[in-house]
């Protein structure tokens, strides 16, 4: 059910990509959406960002402004109906991304969506059900989540490491997300559905399985946190064949960007996420250390996967479909987030609740 249905909107490899550029408009032009435009228009070869649409007018004048004959559309469900634009990247606000995301499948135009999909499970189910009947009528998928650590070499070398069996059976995920800083008005309710959601795809990409049930504990919170946040959080993630993934959620440390994700197997273990590659603990030896740096935020740490989500993306685009995590993905793990939050708040273990596809 996890990666299946991923790989159902996935085009082969082998297909052409037709000559015509692909004409992208970006909607929300913030930290991420500058980023994804700068990226699109240095990097990523076969796209041209031709719009860009902001909440705020200033913000949308100065983006466009670094790409030679980008057009200012102020709103954003008039630039993805614009005939000039083929396909959209969503980096708004969460809570504009079902509406957003919706009008893309109406005008059948191929998306990229910033995570999380939607805000909660049944907003997301909503997006998976109207692409999925686009998908009845046409047999393409036209929504890509942005998971973008799927499209990171170590993720992509540590999942081939598992799938190997090199592992043994994996048994464990111990995962550290941390953040320098947080805007004050991050709740801990988003350090769930806008931070863990990555390890709730995380886990389902590695293990190839759903997430089954989530408990949340608050350990004694940080002199940092904003007032009234409980940070750091331990999130406890059961996948349905029991195996269980640790994730420490802290977002004010004040120090940087650390993802680090361990997979421990019957037969050895794996690491990620410390700059040293990928560190092999294995009977008969281990692999290799050196002084690490810390990146400041996600555009450094992830900035390699970032191209080549949105190269990847660009090319099936081209092609009128996706080649990434598509809604189905995005919907469980906002339908784990849901539980999280529910976990979070009453403190008690919570199933997660996944329709039948
Ligand atoms: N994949 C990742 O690692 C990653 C990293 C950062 C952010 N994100 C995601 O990207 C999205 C944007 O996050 P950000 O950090 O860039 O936020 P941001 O606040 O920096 O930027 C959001 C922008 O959207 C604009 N905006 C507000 N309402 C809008 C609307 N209705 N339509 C279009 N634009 C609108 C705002 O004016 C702002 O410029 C979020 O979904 C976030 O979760 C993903
Ligand atoms: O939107 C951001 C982004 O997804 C980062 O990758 C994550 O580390 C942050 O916690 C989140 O707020």
């Amino acid at each position: 059910m996890t990666t299946t249905e991923t790989r159902a909107g996935v085009l082969p490899a082998m297909a052409e990509v037709p000559a015509a550029e692909l004409r992208v408009a970006v909607l929300g032009v913030g930290i991420m959406g500058a980023d994804h435009v700068a990226r699109l228009h240095s990097r990523v070869s076969g796209a041209r960002v031709v719009a860009v649409s902001d909440a705020a007018a200033d913000r949308a004048e100065q983006i466009a402004a670094t790409v030679p004959g980008c057009r200012v559309i102020p709103d954003p469900l008039t630039a993805i109906a614009d005939p000039g634009v083929d396909a959209v990247v969503v980096a708004s606000p969460g809570r504009f991304h079902q509406e957003q995301v919706l009008a893309c499948i109406a005008a059948g135009k191929p998306v990229l969506c910033e995570k999380p999909l939607t805000m909660d499970a049944d907003s997301s189910l909503a997006v998976v059900r109207a692409e999925d009947a686009f998908a009845a009528r046409t047999g393409r998928r036209l929504v890509q989540v942005g998971f973008m650590r799927r499209f990171d070499p170590e993720y992509a070398q540590l999942r081939a490491l598992i799938a190997a069996g090199e592992l043994g059976e994996p048994l464990l995920v111990h995962c550290a997300h941390r953040n320098a800083t947080v805007p004050p008005h991050f709740t801990s309710e988003m350090m769930i559905s806008d931070s863990v959601v990555h390890e709730a795809d995380v886990a389902r990409f590695l293990l190839d399985e759903d997430i089954a049930a989530v408990t949340v504990l608050r350990p004694r919170a940080s002199r940092h946190a904003v007032p009234g946040q409980s940070d750091p959080l331990l999130v406890l993630l059961e996948t349905t064949s029991g195996r269980l993934i640790d994730v420490e959620c802290f977002v004010s440390t004040g120090v940087g960007y650390e993802v680090r994700t361990e997979v421990v197997g019957e037969d050895g273990s794996a690491m990620i996420g410390l700059d040293l590659g990928l560190v092999r603990h294995a009977a008969g030896g281990s692999g290799a250390a050196r002084a690490t740096g810390i990146a400041p935020d996600f555009r450094q740490r992830f900035g390699r996967a970032y191209d080549i989500e949105l190269q990847r993306w660009s090319d099936a685009a081209r092609r009128g479909g996706i080649d990434g995590p598509g809604v189905w993905d995005g919907y469980a793990a906002s339908a784990v987030c849901a539980a999280g939050v529910t976990a979070l708040r009453s403190g008690r273990r919570t199933e997660t609740r996944l329709v039948q596809r």
